[in-house]
């Protein structure tokens, strides 16, 4: 047995998936993001949702105006499709330099997807200027047909929706978002370089179990929800492995305390406060902490072929406890851990 390292240097990290929200809620939890990563894509489904360039670059605008002073961080935007995004779109999306992905909520599937799509068939048009000019698509993998169980809505995704749809696109840039699944990890490292996975810390961390454990949990409700055990390692498999088709993305999700204590919850985690720090953890756990840098750091840069950052990240080993909660808009959110000790700590 190793000695256990006391510092944890790494090339700062990158979100591949984050929520940011908007206004008073962007401002409460931007600065957790952007003191441990460089950059994040950003997701467009807000109220109303970003569906044209136009409101992605005024999204940004307020994105780095709610940063503090002094924090550098650089928002990778991202649009909402839509059955009527037009292809034109694409291309002035691709010439914007800012944004950098389109994302696919079928419709109905998560948290404000209603206008997404109903039906990829109204998509062509777009799908394939896509795949001309290498615009990944991010997918939110879920099936929406209300008979499939819950438990099983990735796997069906994938082979009704995800296969036909690599089929007809096969140059098509796709990440899998937030993958819950072995399925889904088999199916991505069977596929063509152009397909790739993000991979949450809560659902490295965390089993369905989490879910019921002393009376229902909300703070680990999110969408999709958490699996069984052999997925959850499945999971943790793919993302030591080394192989650049699996990287960091947070899905932090942040919700008002009451919104997710409720008679009927919102889906999300709130990751953001403590990400690199819970994802180390995880690494340690496997013994594959020199796996970490290229997960959370390189994999996603060279998908999204960004250049890899520069500057370097320490963390410390030296537990802290996370608070119980802490402000959202004129409200709270509780955090992942919330009350409970994490072992490393971002040197400041
Ligand atoms: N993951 C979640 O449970 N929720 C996300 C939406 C999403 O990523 O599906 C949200 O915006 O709250
Ligand atoms: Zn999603
Ligand atoms: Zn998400």
């Amino acid at each position: 047995m190793q000695t256990k390292p006391l510092t944890l240097t790494l090339t700062r990290p990158d979100d591949w998936h984050l929520h940011l929200r908007d206004d008073a809620a962007l401002a409460a939890v931007l600065p957790d993001t952007a003191r441990r990563f460089a950059r994040a894509i950003v997701m467009p489904n807000l109220k109303p949702p970003v569906t044209t360039v136009a409101q992605a670059a005024a999204y940004r605008e307020r994105i780095l105006r709610a940063l503090p002073a002094g924090m550098r961080f650089e928002p990778l935007m991202t649009l909402y499709l839509t059955d009527n995004t037009p292809p034109g779109e694409i291309d002035a999306a691709r010439a914007s330099g800012f944004v950098h992905a389109v994302k696919l909520y079928p419709a109905g599937a998560t948290t404000n997807s209603d206008a997404g799509v109903t039906d990829l068939a109204r998509c062509r048009a777009t799908l394939a200027r896509m795949e001309v000019l290498g615009l990944p698509l991010l997918v939110h993998g879920e099936s929406t047909d209300p008979v499939v169980d819950v438990f099983d809505r990735e796997a069906v995704f994938i082979e009704r929706t995800l296969q036909p749809l690599l089929k007809d696109f096969p140059a098509l840039r796709l990440v899998l978002e937030h993958i819950t699944t072995r399925d889904a990890v088999q199916f991505v490292a069977a596929s063509a370089e152009n397909v790739a996975a993000t991979i949450t810390v809560h659902h490295l961390l965390l089993n369905r179990n989490a879910l019921f454990v002393g009376g229902i949990q909300p703070h680990h409700y999110c969408l999709p929800v958490l699996k069984r055990e052999t997925h959850r390692q499945a999971l943790v498999a793919a993302a030591i492995s080394g192989n650049p088709k699996f990287f960091l993305g947070t899905d932090s999700a942040p919700h008002a305390r009451g919104a997710k204590e409720a008679a009927c919850g919102c889906a999300g985690c709130y990751t953001a406060h403590a990400a690199i720090e819970l994802y180390a953890e995880v690494f340690e756990a496997a013994d594959a902490l020199d796996r970490l840098e290229g997960f959370a750091s390189f994999h996603g840069a060279d998908f999204y072929r960004l250049p890899r950052n520069q500057e370097r990240i320490t963390l410390v080993r030296e537990a802290w406890s996370v608070p119980a909660s802490q402000p959202f808009d004129g409200d709270t959110l509780v955090p992942l851990r919330a009350g409970a000790k994490i072992a490393w700590r971002m040197q400041s």
